[in-house]
Parts: structure tokens; C-alpha cells; sequence
């Protein structure tokens, strides 16, 4: 397990093909949001909270606009396409007597989604996937489009060749340092890094921590990093998603370790062992809850019992026991790594068991305790 204290967050703004003024002041806006980034959310500490908070939608005009890519257009989750509308229309100083529209696209070149006056953009936004939000690699084809619209009613359309402009421009942007390097793409299992040294297994394992993605395989092992806050990753629902499938086809996961061990149990009729081991404070205790939450769940299947508590209570008897122990060298303390030990077993009359062991491993002798 790795313990990971600080993080960087990306950053880098730029909107338009020539240097008129709007760039600056998207860029301003962007001070303390998500860089780059469809939707800016200002609040404190990075948190999420869409109700009464700003967001900086991208207004791509196309044609209509010929040098700007984008317009950036300050909205809450209420504001209405119109309202939207008569803000670009002020700012890119368009022809007011005419008809414009907002359209919603989210494939390159793809079907256009318009909405009415009434509709409101945020909301619609929301439901985009979240490389898209944050302007990702990969979420580009998201976007708000302002169309102008014929006087029988119809949608005027510019031609492709405008997307690929942006798009072109874009890659330019990014050659030139204006706009930020796409991240590399990351690798659930550190096994597929083509070349593979400490620094780009820290940047994957980085790059995907961003991602909040804790979980990563080396292989048959689980790197977790500890993200020291809740992640919505433990509820019933994703123990009924790791529920016998094969390591490695789902995203990385403890619950997919566990479940490998469930049915490798079951089917080869051989205990099981799963060793958790890292520094202290880098989560062992918590991803050892997670371990028997799951094989609990999976040998009761839904049918509510002590077990769990029963197995997880008897853990800080078990600590104590250790940290106790005569072998046990305090002094030895800065160099000491605790192993938990989950087991799975089969009696022999089929029934499963389950229990926790932990033991102390340090630089000077291998197994200093071992308690169970
Ligand atoms: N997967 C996780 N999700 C959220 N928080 C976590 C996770 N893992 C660990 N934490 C947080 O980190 C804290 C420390 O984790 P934990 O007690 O499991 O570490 P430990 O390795 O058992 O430490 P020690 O060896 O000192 O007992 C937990 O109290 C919890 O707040």
C-alpha cells in the first residue's frame, strides 16, 4: 500500500483563435476551478456543489463567429437557454435581428440535441460523463453549439470542416503550451505499462488516484492507495457487480480480490489467504473491513447475521495481542510493517469460515510476531 499526502490539481485556460479579450477574462474565471474545464464549479475545497453554484459553460459559435472558438458563459443550474443565448449574443456583439439557438452535441460530427428557450444547459450538462466535464481527453465531442436559425424555422448548419478547425486549433493549443497536455492514459494493471520504471508507475498510480481510482493491479496484487475520505465504492451495489468475475475484467477493486478468493475457495475446496500489508495508517485495518464485508456478503447472500461484526469486533483484541507481544521491538517501530491476514476457509463439512490474523514484520527479523 502506498500513503499519499499531497496531490497537484491541472490547470491551463485558453479560448480563442485570435488575442481578443474574451480569452482573459475566461482565464480569470478560471482561477480556482477546474482549468480547462466545461464546467467550472467555484466553491471551497474542490467539493461539488451543484445547487447554487457557477459554472462556466463553453458556447462553441462556429460559423457564426468565425475566429472564436468558444465563448465562456457563466450559468447556474437554473439559467435558460435563452438567457444563455442573449448573453453570447451581447458578448461575440452577433446580429441581433437574427434567430439563434442552442444545440447540444455530444458526438463529434453527430446528431445535434436543440433545446428550447426553456430548457437550462447546467442541468443538461450534468448528465454529461465526467471527462467531459472536466474537458478530459476523450470528452471534446461534448459541447453547446449556437446555431442560427432560418426564418421558416429551420437550423442553419455550418459545415463539418468548422469541427475540425477546433479541433485542429486545438491540437496547435497544445503543441504550443496554451492549453495543457492531454493526461497520458492510464493503466489499471501496472503489468501493461509499456515502459515500466518508478517514475511512470508513480504517474499511473497518480494519474489514476486524481481519477479517484484507489484501486490498481500489479498483476494478482492490489496496490491501494488511502484516499483518507469516503468513497462511494463499498455499497451493496458494487459487491453484487464483483460477484464472480474474473481478476482483472472489472475495474481494479478490494472487493474483486476478495471475490477471486470466495470462489477459488468454493470451487478448488482449498483455504484461502489474502495478506494485507504497508506502513501504518496507510489503511490495512480498513481494507481488511472491506475484505470480510465482502466475503460475508457473498457467503450470507443478503441474509443479515453477526458474522461480520462478530469477525471485525474481535480485531482490536487481536492488535493489542500483538502490540503486547514479548518478540515485539518497539525500538524497531519506525522500520515496522503490519500484516493482516485474511483467511478463508472450508470445514469439513463445506461450511465457510472466516477469521483475521495480524503479525509484525520488520527490516531486522522477518516476523517479529504473529498472533491470531
Ligand atoms: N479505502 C479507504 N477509504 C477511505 N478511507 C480510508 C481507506 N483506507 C483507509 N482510510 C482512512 O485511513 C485511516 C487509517 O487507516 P487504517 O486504520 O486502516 O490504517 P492501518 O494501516 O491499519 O494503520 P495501523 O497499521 O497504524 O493500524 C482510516 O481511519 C480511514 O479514515
Amino acid at each position: 500500500m502506498v500513503r499519499v499526502d499531497t496531490l497537484q490539481t491541472v490547470s491551463g485556460n485558453v479560448l480563442k483563435q485570435s488575442p481578443v479579450p474574451l480569452e482573459g477574462r475566461a482565464a480569470a474565471a478560471c482561477a480556482h476551478g477546474n482549468c480547462g474545464s466545461n464546467m467550472n464549479v467555484h466553491d471551497v475545497g474542490g467539493r461539488r456543489r451543484f445547487e447554487d453554484s457557477e459554472f462556466t459553460l463553453r458556447i462553441y459559435p462556429g460559423v457564426i463567429a468565425e475566429g472564436t472558438i468558444y465563448c465562456p458563459i457563466s450559468a447556474r443550474k437554473n439559467t435558460t437557454a435563452a438567457d444563455v443565448i442573449v448573453n453570447v449574443i451581447e458578448r461575440l456583439r452577433l446580429d441581433r435581428t437574427k434567430l439563434y439557438v442552442l444545440a447540444e452535441v455530444k458526438e463529434f460530427g453527430g446528431e445535434e440535441w436543440i433545446l428550447n428557450p426553456s430548457d437550462c444547459p447546467v442541468q443538461r450538462m450534468m448528465l454529461w460523463p465526467r471527462m467531459a466535464l472536466e474537458n478530459r481527453f476523450g470528452g471534446e465531442d461534448y459541447r453547446f453549439l449556437l446555431r442560427e436559425k432560418n426564418l421558416d424555422g429551420s437550423i442553419h448548419y455550418g459545415s463539418l470542416q468548422m469541427w475540425l478547425r477546433v479541433t485542429e486549433e486545438r491540437r496547435r493549443m497544445v503543441e504550443r503550451g496554451f492549453l495543457p497536455q492531454p493526461p497520458p492514459k492510464d493503466y489499471e494493471d501496472l503489468c501493461n505499462v509499456p515502459d515500466l520504471n518508478e517514475k511512470t508507475l508513480l504517474d499511473n498510480l497518480r494519474s489514476r488516484f486524481k481519477q479517484e481510482k484507489i484501486y490498481t493491479y500489479v498483476g494478482t496484487i492490489l496496490i491501494v492507495i488511502n484516499p483518507f475520505k469516503f468513497l462511494p465504492i463499498y455499497n451493496p451495489k458494487y459487491v453484487k457487480m464483483y460477484d464472480n468475475h474474473q481478476l482483472g475484467k472489472l475495474e481494479p477493486h478490494i472487493y474483486a480480490v476478495a471475490d477471486v478468493a470466495y470462489h477459488a475457495m468454493l470451487q478448488r475446496r482449498q483455504d484461502q489467504c489474502i495478506v494485507i500489508s504497508g506502513e501504518s495508517g496507510s489503511g490495512k485495518t480498513q481494507s481488511t473491513n472491506f475484505l470480510i464485508h465482502h466475503l460475508t456478503a457473498l457467503s450470507q447472500k443478503g441474509f443479515a447475521s453477526g458474522v461480520e461484526q462478530t469477525i471485525l469486533g474481535a480485531g482490536p483484541v487481536l492488535e493489542e495481542l500483538a502490540t503486547d507481544s514479548k518478540s515485539y521491538n518497539a525500538a524497531a517501530l519506525s522500520s515496522v510493517c503490519r500484516t493482516h491476514c485474511v483467511m478463508a476457509a472450508l470445514d469439513g463439512s463445506g461450511h465457510q469460515h472466516q477469521g483475521y490474523q495480524t503479525a509484525f514484520i520488520s527490516s531486522g527479523s522477518p516476523w517479529c510476531s504473529w498472533t491470531g
